[in-house]
């Protein structure tokens, strides 16, 4: 591949016939609900929920309701660009690599013998959903990127921006997750990849990382949106892409005041990039590039990125946003196993959550400012299955929560988690678990880039009405701005204003892949399997 000045190059997508596996490739619907044109699936579906008033005596009234809605599916999967935010970082650079490799069907030799590329730790390329029972009751399970026609990341063309010039090549050495001989078959393709200079606030982010940043952008935060905006349509010029996905995995920023008059409306904050105002961050910069270009921007990291008025402002362009901070090790864990021990009865009383961690990330993490961001990501976790289990937990009781994250440089990327989690059980007595979890960092977090990469893709295909069989003609639209959605990847999922807060691991899961059912006109879901209960 020929490289281009400035990183416009990227992983250049060849369509490798992967996208002949992609979605409705696996099964058609036979129902009157759904119909397939070579450009659309179409499906009416009827959301079912049960409505709960509380009567004057206290008591719970609860309503089966019905709501019918028409979905459209877009079936052509667009040549995608994927542009990071922080391309050069551990993350970046191994996501990078990682796509190359699978591209290109790599081995290579460890220790352990011959490992092979592979997309291990993505729920969208390595796990599975049911699709329905056959005729004898087996379960029919088909792999979750096949539920509906969705990208797939060797299709990928990678670009970006870091503040660090170095080539991917040299930033997959500095980052030291990835085996020598797999670095050894990617280095060339990599060695020609060259992040594009980028917004430099070092206020946002810790002192200690000011020697990395080589590759800056001169002028004005309101030139800076500029540039990123035509950075974005040069990308996709030069790529010949249908789209552009823009994710943050930079480093971590300290969270930015949020004041009236100056991030609080979507005016008051375009008025503050013209203005010049400090507590507009690099990461909002690059969020109202995007919204302003009609590309989606995740954001990776914990920082308040989304201010209320970068929300407003997406929101005024109905631009896709979601965030915050992947949700890759501890995190995960624990979001699964609290969900698991609250309802299962038992009552959480302490989690305790130590991390340490030797890589870049956690040297800026070392810094206080930058840490509280982290700490506040990690601590709001388990709120929604607290507030859940009024038998266990009285209005506003809570287990104690406390997040500790120290830089220890010799277990690099390798970050440490260890957890102690307490709890009540029958007659006073107590569980205590402890867990002690290696989490390979940027391995962890790399097939969660590219998870919230295609959904945030597919989620710009599907448009959806109230079904004109309601009686009400309207028309197709978006879903809102705000992706929750993608809330089983992230640690702090952004919700849409005034909408609640999902953490637990389970329901993020199902929220998407029954979405995706809904799309083709399948039934959420419910592992009730009567059919294998109910004996005639
Ligand atoms: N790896 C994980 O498991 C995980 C989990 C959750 C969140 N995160 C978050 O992901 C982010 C990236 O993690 P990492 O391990 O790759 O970190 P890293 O420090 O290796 O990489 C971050 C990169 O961002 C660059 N950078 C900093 N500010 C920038 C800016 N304004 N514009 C462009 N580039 C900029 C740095 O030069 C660096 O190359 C961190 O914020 C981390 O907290 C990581
Ligand atoms: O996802 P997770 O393992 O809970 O959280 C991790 C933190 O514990 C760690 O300190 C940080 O550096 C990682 O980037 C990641 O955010």
């Amino acid at each position: 591949m020929a490289p281009h000045a400035n990183g416009t190059n990227g992983v250049n997508g060849h369509t490798n016939g992967s996208s002949a596996t992609s979605g409705s490739d696996l099964f058609v619907v036979d129902s009157p609900n759904v119909t397939y044109t070579d450009s659309e699936i179409r499906s009416t579906y009827t959301y079912r929920t049960t409505k709960v008033t509380k009567s004057a005596n206290g008591k719970y009234m609860a309503q089966p309701v019905s709501t019918v809605y028409d979905f459209k599916t877009n079936r052509k999967v667009p040549k995608t660009g994927l542009m990071l935010v922080g391309w050069g970082g551990n993350n970046g650079s191994t996501v990078t690599a990682g796509i190359i490799a699978n591209r290109n069907k790599l081995s290579w030799e460890s220790r352990e013998g011959k490992k092979h590329a592979n997309y291990y730790g993505s729920v969208i390329m390595a796990s599975t959903i049911k699709l329905g029972t056959d005729e004898d009751g087996k379960e029919i399970y088909i792999p979750f990127h096949g539920m509906l026609p969705m990208l797939h990341p060797n299709d990928l063309v990678v670009g970006g921006w870091d503040i660090s010039n170095m080539s991917l090549a040299d930033a997959m050495d500095r980052a030291a997750v990835l085996e020598p001989d797999l670095k050894r078959q990617v280095r060339e393709e990599m060695s020609q990849m060259h992040p594009l200079p980028s917004v430099y606030y070092p206020d946002f982010i810790a002192a200690n990382q000011g020697d990395r940043a080589n590759n800056v952008l001169p002028g004005t935060k309101g030139e800076h949106i500029e540039k990123i905006r035509s950075d974005i349509r040069n990308f996709k010029e030069a790529n010949g892409l249908d789209k552009v996905i823009v994710l943050w995995t930079a480093n971590t920023e300290r969270f930015a005041d949020v004041i009236n008059g100056v991030n609080d409306t979507a005016d008051n904050v375009l008025k503050a990039v013209q203005e010049g105002h400090e507590e507009v961050a690099p990461s909002s910069i690059f969020a109202i590039a995007c919204i302003q270009e009609g590309v989606p921007f995740i954001n990776g990291s914990p920082q308040n990125t989304f201010v209320p008025g970068v929300i407003e402002l997406a929101e005024r362009h109905g631009a896709f946003i979601g965030g915050d901070d992947f949700k890759s090790g501890q995190t995960k864990m624990k979001s699964a196993l609290v969900d698991f021990l609250i309802n299962a009865g038992i009552k959480l009383t302490s989690i305790a959550s130590y991390n340490h961690l030797g890589n870049n990330d956690g040297l800026n993490l070392n810094s206080y400012k930058q840490f509280r961001s982290k700490e506040i990501s990690k601590s709001n976790v388990v709120d929604d299955m607290v507030a859940a289990n009024s038998v266990l937990y009285k209005e506003g009781e809570h287990p104690d929560h406390t997040v500790v994250i120290k830089y220890m440089p010799a277990v690099g990327d390798s970050k440490r988690a260890l957890d102690e989690y307490y709890g009540e059980i029958f007659m006073g007595g107590h569980q205590t678990i402890s867990m002690s979890n290696v989490c390979e960092d940027s391995l962890l977090a790399s097939p969660l880039i590219l998870d919230l990469t295609i959904v945030a893709e597919m989620m710009t295909r599907i448009n959806w009405k109230a079904s004109s069989s309601n009686g009400v003609a309207t028309k197709y639209k978006g879903f809102h701005s705000v992706l929750s959605i993608l809330s089983y990847m992230l640690k702090a999922p952004l919700t849409p204003p005034g909408t609640p807060v999902v953490n637990a691991l389970s329901k993020q899961r199902s929220a998407m892949s029954n979405i995706f059912r809904a799309c083709v006109g399948l039934e959420p879901e419910n592992d009730m399997t009567l059919e294998h209960k109910l004996f005639m």
